[in-house]
């Protein structure tokens, strides 16, 4: 199968391919500017001094290579050695000068850098949350959309404090090289064993902040797992209906945010460490650098080594291959990080054409009639709509029932009576009123979901029923009972404080009935007009089961139920029973008026079960055809 062999970055491998080096090089400025934009906004403080004192330290090192040029052309002129030395003192002095202050620029800009990172990332993060989290369900379901989210999560949101990182080093080569030009015409040469002592101290200052990064991130394995998880719940398909019945939405960034800080506050930390690092390696290798000199001076005043014009030319040509290597790496980079960057630019745009449509309308009031108006929608990129003109009618205190094959369209039609999808056209209308012109939170609140594909939260026995912080005992009690989750409660270790994730230490793991007994808790426990109860017993025991129909049929004396099952013995006493195929309602009525139909869909389903359990054959009437 090519879509399980294709790499995850096959997309945009091919996008890669199809798109030339020019036309990533002519939108790179538009996205250099908007990384600046986004580190300006993460931290203008932090921004200005990355690009100002690291511009300043390419500016030291080219004045230093001037002061160089400076040097020789004293040391070259006529003259005995002694007063050509001594003449070259002053520029020496310079030399040492700019060593020290690029040094000390370049030590406070690579903290301000590392800075920044942190800060970048999490600026970016949130808004990615912000938007997946915000979306329209059915932008899960497109799976050109889905591509583009992931691509932005994987590595677009990393690659803005690296493109800001990048665009510093171009413009620092660039300096260099201008540099390099302007001395190109001075000669002059440099001892080969000295200059290595001058890079050493910086090498192991460059390890030993690696490895404190290293340490560091290795430590802080759960908590960066946690902000995953969480990051996963605030994006993923499973867990994206219940965000929104419930409005888990503001919860979960909070604690996106809680354990983002913490890991912020961590690499600001190791930011620290590193840059007295650094700053002591840079000490050092300042110091070499002033030996290198002093040793040359040395040298040539004792006449032991002398200053042959190829080499400088030499050293003049290593330093420009050095400055134009650097300027074409970072370029590169920078292309590299466009690259990824452009990604997450591309989820954001199209993320923002996938809000809902936005609504000011309140509630009006408690449900009376909740009905549907030829309803029809389609998934995204499907070919068939899955309901095609759907009217229902659910009055309060009653039990529907929606019956129907695998595959007819029950639980889409619940999820948009349940306000999380929008249909295309037609409408569904709460005590008359256009749901789409509703808040759809306040919509939300008043329907219990118990949605067939539940989501087992991280959290506790307790906050996965209640899905709120505040808790009311009289009603949890209730809904325990009701659903049977009592039973599972108690066998917790921690009862209700037990937390229902077995990848973390004390966490518990339940079984797939249990589970549903848990989200059948969940949605008995909301103070709501109305129950959507979408297969809710499919994992549940005999004994369970049996329990849960009778709650149901009984929690309509308060509420109103829709119930949808395969389990047909359980809606015959629905005060009304709609049979969906391909997307149509194609029967409608009490259980008797239905089995009254001769060759009715639901007489033949509902045979077919009795059959398996009894043996007993209800007739049916082939269709001739
Ligand atoms: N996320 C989705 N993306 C695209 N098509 C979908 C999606 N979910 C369902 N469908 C399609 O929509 C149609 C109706 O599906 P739906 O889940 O509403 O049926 P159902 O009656 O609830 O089935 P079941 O009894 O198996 O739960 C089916 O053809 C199904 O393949």
């Amino acid at each position: 199968m090519p879509e399980v062999k294709a790499s995850r970055y096959s997309p945009w491998a091919q996008e890669l391919e199809s798109t030339s080096i020019w036309q990533i090089a002519a939108r790179l400025p538009a996205l250099v500017v908007t990384a600046l934009r986004w580190s300006w906004r993460a931290s203008s403080r932090d921004t200005a001094a990355t690009l100002g004192l690291n511009v300043a330290a390419g500016v030291f090192t080219a004045f230093g290579l001037i002061a160089v040029a400076g040097v020789l052309e004293s040391l070259f002129s006529a003259g005995p050695t002694p007063d050509r030395v001594r003449a070259a003192l002053p520029s020496l002095l310079l030399v040492a000068g700019a060593a020290v202050t690029r040094g000390a620029l370049a030590a406070g800009g690579g903290w301000a850098q590392a800075r920044l990172a942190p800060q970048v990332e999490r600026a970016v993060e949130l808004e990615l949350f912000r938007l997946t989290s915000r979306i329209r369900l059915e932008a899960f379901d497109d799976s050109d959309f889905a591509d583009t989210m992931y691509r932005a999560r994987d590595r677009g949101t990393r690659e803005v404090a690296r493109m800001v990182i990048h665009t510093v080093d171009v413009l620092t080569a660039l300096i260099g090289l201008v540099a390099v030009a302007g001395v190109l015409s001075v000669l002059h040469i440099v001892l080969l064993p000295l200059l290595i002592l001058t890079v050493l101290p910086d090498g192991w200052a460059a390890v030993r902040a690696a490895r404190i990064r290293y340490a560091k991130l290795r430590e802080m394995t759960t908590t960066r797992r946690r902000e995953v998880i969480i990051g996963d719940l605030l994006a993923d398909r499973s867990s994206a209906a219940e965000l929104r019945a419930y409005n888990m939405r503001p919860f979960l960034l909070d604690q996106y945010k809680a354990t983002a800080d913490h890991v912020r506050d961590a690499l600001l930390g190791v930011a620290r460490r590193q840059a007295l690092v650094r700053s002591t390696g840079d000490a050092v290798s300042g110091a070499a650098t002033g030996l290198t000199y002093t040793a040359l001076g040395g040298l040539l005043v004792t006449g032991a080594t002398p200053l042959s014009v190829a080499g400088t030319a030499v050293l003049a040509i290593r330093q420009g291959q050095t400055s134009l290597s650097q300027l074409l790496s970072s370029v590169n980079a920078c292309y590299e990080s466009g690259l990824f960057f452009y990604d997450f630019l591309e989820f954001c745009e199209q993320a923002r054409t996938r809000f809902p449509e936005p609504a000011s309308r309140a509630l009006p009031g408690p449900l009376e009639v909740l009905s549907t108006r030829g309803l029809v929608f389609a998934y995204p990129g499907a070919d068939e709509p899955a309901l095609r003109g759907v009217d229902i009618e659910i009055r309060r205190g009653e039990v529907v029932a929606l019956v129907g094959e695998n595959g007819s369209g029950k639980s889409t039609l619940a999820r948009l009576l349940s306000g999380l999808y929008t249909p295309q056209s037609g409408a569904v209308l709460w005590n008359g009123v256009d749901l789409a012109t509703v808040v759809p939170e306040e919509y939300r609140a008043r329907v219990g979901l118990i949605s067939q594909d539940y989501t087992q939260w991280p959290l506790s026995a307790r906050r996965n029923i209640t899905m709120e912080e505040s808790s009311d005992d009289t009603r949890l009690q209730r809904a325990l009972k009701l659903s049977g989750a009592d039973e599972v409660v108690a066998e917790l270790p921690h009862g209700l404080d037990t937390l229902l994730d077995k990848r973390f230490v004390d966490g518990a793991d339940l079984s797939g009935g249990q589970k549903q007994r848990i989200a059948a808790a969940r949605g008995l426990y909301r103070d709501a007009d109305l129950v959507v109860a979408d297969e809710p017993t499919a994992a549940l025991d005999a004994r369970a089961e049996h329990r849960l129909f009778d709650t149901l049929h009984s929690a309509a004396a308060e509420r109103t139920v829709l119930l949808i099952t395969h389990r047909l013995a359980s809606v015959r006493m629905a005060d009304r029973i709609y049979v969906l195929d391909h997307g149509r309602v194609v029967e409608e009525g009490t259980h008797w008026q239905l089995m009254a139909l001769p060759n009715g869909h639901y007489r033949q389903l509902f045979s077919l079960q009795a059959d398996a359990y009894t043996g007993v054959t209800v007739p049916v009437h082939q269709e001739e055809s």
